[in-house]
């Protein structure tokens, strides 16, 4: 497989491949940024190349540059292709439109990982354009698959929410970490020691939920004690409408991606 561009999402995937088994040499990164490339190279002994023919001798061909670097990307691609599966990572960008700046090729899946793919603790929601075979669909579910959780949707629309939950959702994970390791160092606790504390309850409060039929408003009463001091903790959540702040940043990110879709597909 190869993968056109070789940032922070596509670096995390070929981690996780790599753990989980995928030989180095089956992969290839088609990366501009030359310290990048090199990087890649070296850590990990994947094929590197610096122009995108090299990609077009995979059969999986996953785009992982930037929403306004794709359309470049796409129409020098589109000549290169003859029978591969063309899978694009980018936020907001549309298949009709990928399909398009291809040149009307239309085996295309639109995938929104997340970067716990990493550690294969990823999700990834896929999206596949009429024109794919059973083939490749199952190609790219077990490809996403091997580092992470797989969502099949129906309705392409539904990308944006993804985006704004899953895709964008570790950074709001890390700024409430980053948010209670600073309150436990101001409450008298190392930094060290908070990371594992805060770190440990976000994971095993994940676990619990997973493996509970409990919902999570019944599995946060299930901590909070009448006239105890997760009661205060919320209670103050409540009046700085913290939980309304979620909800409002979540809809910014889907609008975020509406508004990519609806820019770049105009191009
Ligand atoms: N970072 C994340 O958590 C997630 C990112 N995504 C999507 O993944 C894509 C990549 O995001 P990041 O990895 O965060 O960005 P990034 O900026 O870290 O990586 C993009 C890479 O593409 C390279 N590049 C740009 N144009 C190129 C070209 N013509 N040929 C070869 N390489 C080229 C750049 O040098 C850069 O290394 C974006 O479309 C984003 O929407 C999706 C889900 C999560
Ligand atoms: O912030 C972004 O646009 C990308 C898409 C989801 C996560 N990172």
């Amino acid at each position: 497989m190869a993968f056109v561009g070789g940032g922070n999402m596509a670096r995390a995937i070929i981690i996780g491949l790599l753990a989980k088994g995928c030989p180095p040499a089956d992969i290839t990164v088609v990366e501009m940024d030359r310290d990048r490339r090199y990087a890649l190279n070296q850590d990990f002994g994947i094929n590197v190349a610096a122009e995108l023919p090299a990609a077009s001798l995979s059969d999986v061909i996953v785009l992982a540059v930037k929403p306004q670097q794709l359309r470049d990307v796409a129409i020098f691609l589109g000549s290169l292709l003859s029978n591969q599966l063309v899978i694009s990572i980018a936020a907001g960008v549309r298949c009709s439109d990928l399909a398009r700046w291809l040149g009307n090729y239309g085996a295309v899946v639109r995938v929104m990982p997340n970067t716990p793919a990493q550690v294969q603790a990823g999700v990834s929601a896929l999206y596949a354009a009429p024109a794919t075979t059973p083939e490749q669909r199952h190609l790219a579910g077990q490809l996403m698959s091997a580092v992470g959780g797989v969502v099949w949707l129906e309705d392409e629309v539904q990308m944006d929410a993804v985006t704004a939950v899953s895709g964008s959702g570790p950074a709001y994970v890390f700024y409430f970490l980053e948010a209670m390791q600073q309150a436990g160092v101001e409450l008298g606790l190392s930094a060290e020691q908070v990371r594992v504390l805060a770190m440990q309850t976000f994971l095993g409060a994940a676990q619990l939920a997973l493996g509970s039929e409990h919902d999570f408003a019944t599995l946060r009463q299930q901590v909070t004690s009448k006239g105890g001091t997760t009661e205060q903790a919320l209670l103050s959540m409540e009046t700085n409408h913290v939980k309304d702040s979620i909800v409002q940043a979540l809809h910014a990110a889907a609008n975020r991606s509406r508004e990519l879709g609806d820019i770049l597909g105009n191009q």
